[in-house]
Parts: structure tokens; sequence; C-alpha cells
């Protein structure tokens, strides 16, 4: 370890620049892992944060500077360098088999683990899970867990390899339901105390200020602040040091028109919808969505979001009962739901969305901007034009349309398919977790744009673990819990804890 002053540091990077052609996304960062302790990173979308990351993971190697461990230049490309060397990564898109058990998971990603006992790989893992309290099951089978549950596994997975001493996390907790956010910064503090050094990725300001002991805010590429808890850490310092002389607006919800025009405009009858593997996940369930309004869907992850929502877009069929929109049943796939009007932006926009190679601009036309043609083609420069025009684009700050959309940030693929579906303007938008991966900024821009489109007539149904959002953006809403669909419940007469303990127990005897 490398000693500086009275502390040893684990990890020291110097000047580190990255370029992708004439886009600098790192400019001389400098900074410190230290044993021990948790450094957080923050900034916009886009900022330079994965950049920073993957530098110091070994995906990427810097064009200048220089990152030292043991008082010696090291150099970490590619990630088996890295991994040698004792770092660790828990990506967002996890990187597992599904049809695997945790446990031959485990096995196929540990170098020599394939060749390790199962029962002494078995107590490894199981003597990690209850020391950080990850509570992994060796023997489940991945199809079957969420998200939080394939996250803990990642973890384990790291933990497992003996070198790792600095774990790097990519906004670990934008898939996680508010429980599994506790449960996991508890895990960052045991973690502090067995003196790893933590490298943290967020967007959310309070759990820095809970648990970070350094930070250090990227704004285009380059260190607008660093601090250290001693130092004194302020959400108004940090969020200025993230979005320069832009302010942070409040999101405000009229109190709609009383004669507003309220008629169904999407009903669910008595719907039963199965899941990818034939089980039963929603039971006898009823859903009206009037014109204009936002009805807000609460659940723990896993609980039918994903099957309901493809439901609602043609991607899968009630097993029985009636969907109808605008009293009329679809027939058809995909294509016919967009004909009937809606519009859908999917809980995974990085996987479900993105067609590689393709830019902005002709990501636009896939269930966006309505085509028009030229001659025996598509009228590229109208797209451009209405591309140009759009509010709903600009207010996103949407990058350039020619930007090809697999080297974007991954805020700033959510913003693009956040801009394809609000410019649609669609009759119903069903939306899911809209503003996961994006910045504090870019959040409450997006959901006073829902408000606004909701206004303008747009029936939304608004999937999201975040309550709070869910709060501030619904006129109605609904729980997913134990196969049912309970509610509708309006938000004055509820509040948070009671719609948590539906979401965990269901409704109250
Ligand atoms: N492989 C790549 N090719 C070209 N440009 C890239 C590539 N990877 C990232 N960029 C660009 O570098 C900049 C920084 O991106 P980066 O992913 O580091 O941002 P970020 O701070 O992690 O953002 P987010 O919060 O949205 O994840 C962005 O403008 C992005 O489009």
């Amino acid at each position: 370890m490398e000693s500086i002053g009275h502390v040893t540091c684990l990890l020291q990077a110097k000047g580190l620049t990255k370029r992708f052609g004439s886009l600098t996304a790192n400019q001389g960062i400098d900074l410190e892992v230290k044993p021990g302790t948790i450094h957080a990173v923050l900034g916009e979308n886009g900022a330079g944060k994965s950049t920073l990351m993957k530098m110091l993971y070994g995906v990427y190697e810097p064009d200048e500077g220089q990152i030292i461990m043991d008082g010696e230049p090291v150099t970490l490309h590619p990630p088996t360098k890295a991994r040698a060397k004792g770092i660790g990564m828990v990506f967002q898109d996890f990187r597992l088999i599904p049809a695997m058990t945790v446990l031959d998971n485990i096995a196929l990603a540990v170098e020599g683990g394939w060749r390790l006992r199962r029962k002494r790989l078995r107590q490894r893992i199981m003597g990690i899970s209850s020391k950080y309290g990850l509570s992994v099951d060796p023997d489940a089978y991945v199809w079957q867990m969420d998200l939080g549950q394939r996250q803990r596994l990642e973890i384990v997975k790291t933990l497992l390899v003996p070198s790792t001493k600095i774990i790097i996390f990519d906004e670990p907790t934008s898939v996680l339901v508010p429980q599994e956010v506790e449960a996991f910064l508890n895990m960052l503090n045991l973690l502090r105390q067995d003196r790893y050094g933590i490298l943290l990725i967020t967007h959310k300001i309070n759990e820095v200020l809970a648990v970070a002991d350094q930070v250090t805010v990227l704004r285009s590429g380059q260190i607008t602040y660093s601090a250290s808890r001693e130092q004194g850490l302020d959400s108004h310092t940090l969020i200025a040091a993230m979005m320069g002389d832009k302010s942070l607006k409040p999101v405000v919800k009229p109190v709609p028109d009383s004669d507003r025009d309220t008629s169904p405009v999407l009903q669910i009858e008595q719907g039963t919808i199965k899941g990818d593997h034939g089980e039963e996940v929603l039971n006898n369930i009823q859903l009206t969505l009037q014109k204009s309004e936002i009805i807000g869907v609460a659940g723990i992850s896993g609980s039918g979001q994903r099957e309901l929502s493809e439901v609602l877009y043609g991607l899968r069929k009630l097993s029985s009962g009636s969907l109808t929109v605008g009293g009329r049943a679809i027939i058809g796939g995909t294509r016919a739901f967009m004909e009937a009007g809606i519009s859908f932006v999917s809980e995974d926009p990085i996987k479900e969305s993105v067609i590689p190679g393709f830019t902005i601009l002709e990501h636009m036309v896939l269930d966006g901007i309505p085509l028009r043609e030229k001659g025996a083609g598509i009228d590229w420069r109208h797209i451009r034009s209405v591309l140009d025009d759009s509010g709903e684009a600009k207010a996103l700050a949407l990058a350039e349309p020619d930007r090809r959309a697999d080297q974007l940030s991954g805020g700033n693929v959510q913003r693009m398919v956040l801009s394809r579906a609000l410019i649609r303007k669609p009759d119903i938008l069903i939306i899911s977790y809209p503003s996961r991966g994006l910045d504090i900024g870019t959040t409450r821009t997006i959901q006073q744009n829902l408000i606004e489109l909701a206004k303008q007539g747009t029936a939304i149904l608004l999937f999201s673990e975040d309550l709070d959002e869910l709060f501030k953006l619904s006129d109605r809403l609904v729980v997913l819990s134990g196969k049912q669909m309970l509610g509708p419940y309006l938000p004055s007469e509820t509040d948070i804890s009671q719609i948590g303990y539906r979401m965990l127990k269901g409704e109250p005897a």
C-alpha cells in the first residue's frame, strides 16, 4: 500500500484522461481509494463517471495519466489484470446465465471455480452471504431471481476472489426497492469495516450523505468538487458542483380541472397473466385507466410489473380475461397496440430498445416520430426538424441526433427513449421506471413532462420503485402484491407507509 501522509492508499489515479474521437470523456482526473473508505463519485448523465470506473477496472486504457498501486505505476487493462490486482466491479447489467443456478454461475465466473469441490464452494458462498447479510441461495436458479437478488449474487462473486480489495459499484441502488437500498447501505458499511476500498457511483445525494467518506463530483469530464466527510458534505454544494449554473426546479402538479374529460381509455377485466415459465403472476386483475390521468403502479420488484407492462404493449397475452382500448379488443401484437395509440418505455431500454450502430435520429423513427415517405425512402430531413423543434428533447438535453446510441452513457440512452415516447404524444403511455439512471435535474424534468403530457390528454400508467415519485405524479395508485392488484387508492387518502405495507404484506385484514 502507498503511504500518503499518515493514510495508506490502495490506489491513486493521477491526471487520467480518456478521449473518444473528438469527445473528451475524462480530463485530468485525480482520485484516491483508501482502505476502509467509501468514495462516492457523483455527476450528471454523461459527466464521465462510467468512463472513469472503466479505466480503473481495466476496460479502457487511459490516453494520459497514471494509476499507482503499491507505490508503482500499474497497467490495469484488460480487466483480468485489474482483477488480479484486487479490483472488482459490480456492473449495472449483470453478467449471469439465467438457466443456471447461483452455484454454477459462480463456479464458471471464479477462476478455477469449476474445479473447486462443490461442497467447498457452496460453503464459501454461504459464508460470505451470511457475513455481509446478502442472503444468496446457492441452489436458486438465476431466472427465478429479481434484480436485487442478482445484484447480491454479483457482489458475492466479487468477494469470492481472495485478492479483492477495491470494489467498484456502478449505480447499484438504481435497481433496488427502498427496503433493499437500506440493506445495501448496511452491507457497504460492513465492507468498510473490513477495510475494503469502495468506489460508489450514484445519482442519489441522500445515499452519499448517508455513507460516503469522500466525494468526487464530475461535470463534463472534469472534477468540479472533491471533499471528505470531515471537511463537511452538504447537498447544496454537491448539487451545484454537479449542475453548474443550472438550477433545480421543483415538480409541480396542478389540481386537475373538475370538468376535464375522464372517459376510460384502457380497461382490463378479470385479467390473469402468466410468467415466462407458465407460472401465474397476476390473478383476476381489474384496471381502468382514464384519459388525462396518471395511475402509479407500486410493488416490490418481480411482483408482475414486467409481465403486466408487456401485456399492455402486445408482447404478452392475457391468459384469461379481457383487455380493451377505447372499448375495443386489440387484435395483434406490438404494431397493433402502437396503432391503437399506445407508447411504451420498457424497464430496460439499453437491452430492449437500442439497436447497435443506429444513431439517435434513426431510433426516433422506431415507435417515435411518425414516418413520412420521401420518394422511395424515409424523409430524414423532416424527422431531423421534428427533433430539432421538440421542446421535450430540448428539455431533456438530448445528445446530437447523429450520435450512435450504443455509445451514449446509460442516462443518455434513457433520455433518448423518453424523448421518443414524449414526442409522439400518445393517447396512452405505459412507462416503466422513467427516472432510473437519470441525474436529479433530468429526473425532475421528466416528472414535470409526464404531468404536462397527462394534462394534454395522455393516459399514463407509471411503473416505479420510487414511492416519492409515485406519490408526486399519480392521480391514483395501485399496488401489485401476492399476485393481486390492490387499489386503486387516492394519494391524498393514503401514505407511503400504508402503500409500503401493502407492497410487502397485501391488504391489511
Ligand atoms: N464507447 C464510447 N464511445 C464513444 N463515446 C462514449 C463511449 N462511452 C462513453 N462515451 C461518451 O463519453 C461521455 C461520458 O460517458 P459516461 O458513460 O462515462 O457518463 P456517465 O457519467 O457514466 O453517465 P450516466 O450517468 O448517464 O451513466 C458521454 O458523452 C458518452 O456519450
